[in-house]
């Protein structure tokens, strides 16, 4: 029979639904006893887990919420206001976490800045804009980050807006809130913020330049450092750079393990060798590979101690404080005590760890005086106040082990040998590195930096050459850089190995057989 008219249209559909419903109820049964007998009992008991993660997940709807109210400022304790550091760090946080393709509507800064060199650089900044919000997922967690307008007055981000200033919101003022489920309350606190925290000092870190200080009377003057030195570029023994690379790498992660044994977080390098070795680079590299800030201390602008000691207090945290060539300290000294200059260390072994001469020598710190580029000074510090280089170290650790602070020393030096033993005595530097002339795979790694080669015609005489004469690396450079072509370039570096190799063939035996190996 056929049903025509609305109401027999509504009873085929109440009918073509009751055999849709049974038939989907007949599936359902159908496909449970399947799975019971198919499904082995491990996939059965996920399948469980997910169904009742997804159910907790539908029911999250319902749960306690809690919310953190991040303002840029807080009452403190006497009069007026404190900044809040977790106010910056989240801003500084979401910047780096947020994603313009996952978000609707975003906030978006370009500042623009000049370095010393005067480049022009541009800095993008992301952030959330009153009314916007995103969720960040920890560790299986989500959090809930919001840009909230709120009341004036109550320590908004309006306090801490500049023109320009990303995330603040233009004139208006507002606040974070982060929410969680009430559940997560401890984890937040205890592990979410911290990790905000340390997250974006990490991003500071990495965002900001480098600085190299010089000093002038009792101040620093302070540089962005742009040495393109790095440990990829520096031509050296590939294990002794190595070994450079891993001590640097232990010595920043320890603060525990400083503080525990109670000694100043503190790490002494010594570099010697000839001059043009790459004692300038190793320092540059340092500092790119662990981003710490430089201090180039030069000692003939020091005329008083307590100069000396408000230049030691100004130096940031994270830094290698440089003295070069010492040397120069240790020669005046000799002339000055009538002491025969102190003649230890071995002048040539590869990096000896702790492995200096031992000496009570603590002569006092002459009449500093630099060498080369640097000015000569015969003010020197007065009698009573008196410094040497191991005093100045001791001094060091005194005021460094208070501070708890990761701080590098280097001193550099081209004639170790001239040094007073008190400095080379085991526990005063903690690596001696001696940068010596150019083998062979220190070649290999500048002609990879220069040609951008591993492999040329005249490698094997080059090789041959530089295992018999003593070419620096910065000669080697000076002659890569002549050309930008390789052929050309190595060619030159090959005429200048034979001239050297010819000179150092003794006066008489020129011309001879194998003579001159250098
Ligand atoms: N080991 C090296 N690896 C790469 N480049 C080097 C190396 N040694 C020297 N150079 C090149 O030579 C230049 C001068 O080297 P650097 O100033 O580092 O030597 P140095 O040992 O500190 O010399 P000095 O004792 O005269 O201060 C560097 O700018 C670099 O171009």
């Amino acid at each position: 029979m056929e049903h025509s008219g609305v109401g027999g249209q509504a009873v085929d559909a109440y009918r073509k639904a009751l055999a849709t419903a049974a038939s989907a109820a007949a599936y359902a049964v159908m496909a449970r006893g399947v799975a019971r007998e198919l499904l082995p009992p491990e996939l059965r008991a996920a399948a469980r887990w997910a169904s009742s993660a997804l159910l907790a997940r539908l029911g999250r709807i319902k749960k306690e919420r809690r919310t953190l109210v991040v303002r840029s400022q807080q009452a403190a304790a006497g009069a007026g206001r404190e900044e809040n550091l977790l106010f910056d760090a989240a801003r500084a946080y979401l910047a780096s976490r947020l994603d313009p393709r996952a978000m609707r509507r975003l906030g978006l800064t370009l500042a623009r800045a000049k370095d010393d060199d005067g480049r022009a650089t541009w800095r993008k900044v992301l952030f959330l804009e009153p009314g916007d919000s995103t969720v960040d997922v920890f560790d299986g967690v989500r959090f809930h980050w919001a840009c909230v307008e709120a009341p004036s007055g109550g320590g908004g981000g309006k306090k801490k807006a500049r023109r320009g200033e990303p995330g603040t919101g233009g004139d208006r003022d507002f606040v974070l809130e982060l929410s969680f489920d009430a559940e997560h309350t401890e984890f937040a606190m205890d592990q979410y913020v911290p990790f905000v925290m340390e997250a974006a000092e990490e991003v500071e870190e990495r965002d900001r330049a480098l600085k190299i200080c010089m000093n002038e009377g009792r101040t620093w003057y302070r540089v962005n450092h742009h040495h393109p030195a790095t440990f990829d570029t520096l031509a050296m023994d590939p294990d002794l750079k190595r070994r450079i690379v891993d001590d640097l790498d232990l010595f920043a992660g320890r603060r525990d393990h400083y503080r525990r044994i109670g000694k100043a977080w503190k790490r002494g390098y010594l570099l010697y060798g000839p001059p043009g070795t790459g004692k300038s680079s190793l320092v540059a590299a340092m500092a790119n590979h662990l981003r710490y800030d430089l201090y180039d201390l030069d000692l003939s602008h020091v005329h008083l101690n307590t100069s000396l000691q408000w230049l030691l207090v100004g130096m940031s945290s994270r830094s290698i404080l440089v003295i070069e060539d010492i040397d120069c300290c240790s020669d005046a000294m000799s002339r000055e005590d009538g002491k025969a200059a102190a003649r230890a260390g071995d002048g040539g072994a590869d990096d000896e760890i702790g492995n200096g001469a031992a000496s009570d020598s603590d002569a006092p710190l002459p009449p500093p005086a630099k060498s080369k580029s640097k000015s000569k000074n015969d003010q020197g510090f007065p009698a009573s106040e008196g410094v040497t280089l191991s005093g100045l170290l001791n001094f060091i650790d005194g005021l460094w082990s208070t501070s708890g602070e990761e701080r590098i020393i280097v001193f550099t030096t081209n004639y170790k040998e001239r040094l007073d033993p008190a400095l080379l005595r085991p526990g005063r530097m903690d690596m001696h590195i001696y940068m010596g002339y150019c083998g062979w795979d220190a070649f290999k790694t500048l002609a990879r930096n220069y040609f951008l080669i591993d492999d040329h015609a005249l490698f094997p005489e080059i090789q041959a050459l530089l295992a018999e004469v003593e070419v620096t690396p910065a000669e080697v450079s000076e002659m890569l850089l002549r050309s930008d072509d390789a052929d050309v370039a190595l060619r030159g570096l090959k005429e200048l190995l034979e001239e050297k190799k010819q000179e150092a063939v003794p006066e008489g035996k020129q011309g001879e057989e194998g003579a001159g190996k250098a």
